[in-house]
């Protein structure tokens, strides 16, 4: 019988980066119980391929495999942990092109993102090989007599991760290449909407020389494996990227075992243009902040917010930017945009259209007679939107696309502020005054100033409000794996005073 997945194994140099099991204890492995589900295209929606639903016994399984494989990892000086993962980002760039195809059968995504975020990933893998060799303790000045005082930093424990579907290997590379680089074991939890990318990182992690039981990806009903994994005391330290709704059950039952948390969770970003900009260098910035992943992205400019001196025109220049955008199979030649991950997606985009229409917005462009299929959504633009609609208060992640006109700074840094979130927010303006003043007041972790690209290996990410907690990559995405441990020297004689 010929499946996609018999295709999909075509189409790879190496099919061996095409599992469909879980990957437990440097084994892959069934599902005890038999369960299993399909994993679609979501251009066409064919089935690619099943994965195991594991059950609660192979989930503690994989918790044993790191309890005591933790024990010779943390042991190993960070040179040697920097050379496997050294090693790990090695074998991703060699098997770039197979993992982005992977990557867009499952997500999506067209090929030439596909490529750029599997770019984007193993850049994380090289910054923490990196990273992990400079976790510095620190002395004290001693206040006791003849005693000498520091903390060291040490590996927190089993880290657990649960990660979205919309970046199906970098959001598990900037948490698992920095779990790894401080001396922690790792239990991945993918989405299952997107588990081969996750699943073929396991098969290149074996292959770089990752201890068993180090690196572990489990599956099953999201639910019942979140659960476990934060009722497990075992695990130290959760870290989580998805949706706010997600999150907020992630901490509730992560409660009875005091993890230690890191949600990167969603966003809801401004975009705004200021007076003095050129509406058409402006609109061009804004499309292509917001269509990106086809609008499923945490970055995405959410509600852009046009200065009205400048609003009908730079409207006209979205409008003309948005009409060249092509939407199709992301595997299939030059595509802007790829499919929404299933139908419910393309629903919720509908409904949030529908909401803002009845509510008074003007729909510019958005002929969705035109989708070529079920899953497809075509970029819409919006204008006149105000903060009654959903458009404003949810995340869209969709490529629809929202515009208000305001009149002073002082009314879009309250425009920009009224959210729940506080991802990112972008401020096209060359008025350093105004950018300074923008920059201040806007509630949001990170700030983007005439500049699409913003993300990275060296940058701090993550948001403030109920966009999350804590912070991923940077000088300081190693901390959220590490404890610091302090220590007091006593009766040593004469330091006292050094
Ligand atoms: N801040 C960031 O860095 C960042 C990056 C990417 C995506 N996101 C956010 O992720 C969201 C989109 O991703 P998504 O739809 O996969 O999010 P989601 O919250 O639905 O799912 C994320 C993960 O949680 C699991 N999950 C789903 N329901 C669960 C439940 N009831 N209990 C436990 N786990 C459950 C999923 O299987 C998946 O692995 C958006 O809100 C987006 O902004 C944030
Ligand atoms: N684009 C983001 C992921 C959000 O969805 C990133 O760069 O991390």
């Amino acid at each position: 019988m010929t499946t996609l997945s018999t295709t999909l194994t075509k189409r790879l140099e190496d099919p061996r980066l095409f599992r469909q099991y879980a990957y437990v204890d440097g084994k892959w492995t069934h599902g005890d119980g038999g369960r299993e589900e399909a994993v679609y295209d979501p251009a066409t929606n064919e089935a690619i391929g099943h994965i195991p639903l594991l059950e609660a016994e192979q989930i503690t399984a994989a918790v044993d495999a790191a309890e005591t494989a933790f024990v010779q990892w943390r042991a190993l000086r960070a040179d040697e942990r920097c050379e496997r993962l050294l090693a790990w980002y090695d074998l991703i760039q060699a098997n770039r092109e197979d993992l982005a195809t992977i990557m867009t059968l499952e997500q999506g995504k067209p090929l030439p993102d596909a490529r750029g975020e599997v770019e984007y990933g193993a850049s994380f893998v090289r910054w923490f090989a990196e990273e992990g060799k400079r976790t510095y303790g620190e002395t004290i000045p001693s206040h006791i007599p003849n005693a000498s005082l520091g903390t060291i930093k040490e590996p927190v424990g089993i880290a657990a991760m649960i990660t979205p579907w919309n970046f199906p290997l970098a959001m598990i590379t900037r948490k698992a290449a920095a779990a790894l680089a401080a001396g922690c074991p790792v239990i991945i939890k993918p989405a299952n909407e997107t588990p081969f990318s996750a699943l073929a990182l396991a098969e290149l992690a074996e292959r770089a020389g990752i201890p068993e039981g180090i690196f572990n990806v489990v599956l099953g009903d999201p639910a019942e494996v979140s659960k476990i994994l934060c009722s497990e005391p075992r695990i130290r330290a959760l870290s989580f990227t998805g949706s706010t709704r997600v999150g907020r059950l992630l901490i509730e039952q992560s409660a009875n075992t005091v993890k230690r948390l890191s949600l990167e969770l969603g966003g809801n970003a401004p975009f705004i243009v200021g007076p003095d900009m050129d509406p058409k260098e402006a609109a061009y910035a804004a499309v292509s902040a917001k269509f990106q992943t086809a609008g499923q992205d945490c970055l995405a400019a959410n509600r852009i917010l046009v200065h009205e001196s400048i609003h009908d025109e730079f409207v006209e220049q979205f409008t003309e930017r948005m009409a060249a955008l092509t939407v199709g199979n992301g595997l299939h030649g030059e595509v802007d945009l790829g499919p929404l991950i299933h139908r419910q997606a393309v629903e919720k985009a509908a409904s949030i259209v529908d909401d803002a229409i009845s509510k008074g917005a003007t729909m510019i462009a958005g002929d969705q007679s035109q989708a070529p299929g079920d899953n497809f959504f075509m970029p819409v633009l919006l204008t006149n939107v105000t903060p009654q609609m959903k458009v404003w208060r949810e995340e869209n992640f969709a490529p629809v696309a929202g515009i208000t006109a305001y009149s002073t700074d002082d009314e879009v840094i309250e425009m920009a502020n009224d959210t729940e979130y506080g991802l990112a927010a972008y401020i096209y303006t060359h008025d350093i005054r105004r950018i300074w003043k923008l920059m201040r007041a806007l509630e949001y972790g990170m700030v983007s100033v005439n500049s699409v690209k913003m993300t990275g290996p060296p940058v701090p990410f993550g948001g403030v409000k109920q966009s999350g907690l804590g912070r991923e990559g940077g000088a300081t995405g190693i901390d959220e794996y590490l404890e610091t441990k302090y220590y007091c020297l006593g009766a040593l004689g004469s330091v006292s005073g050094s």
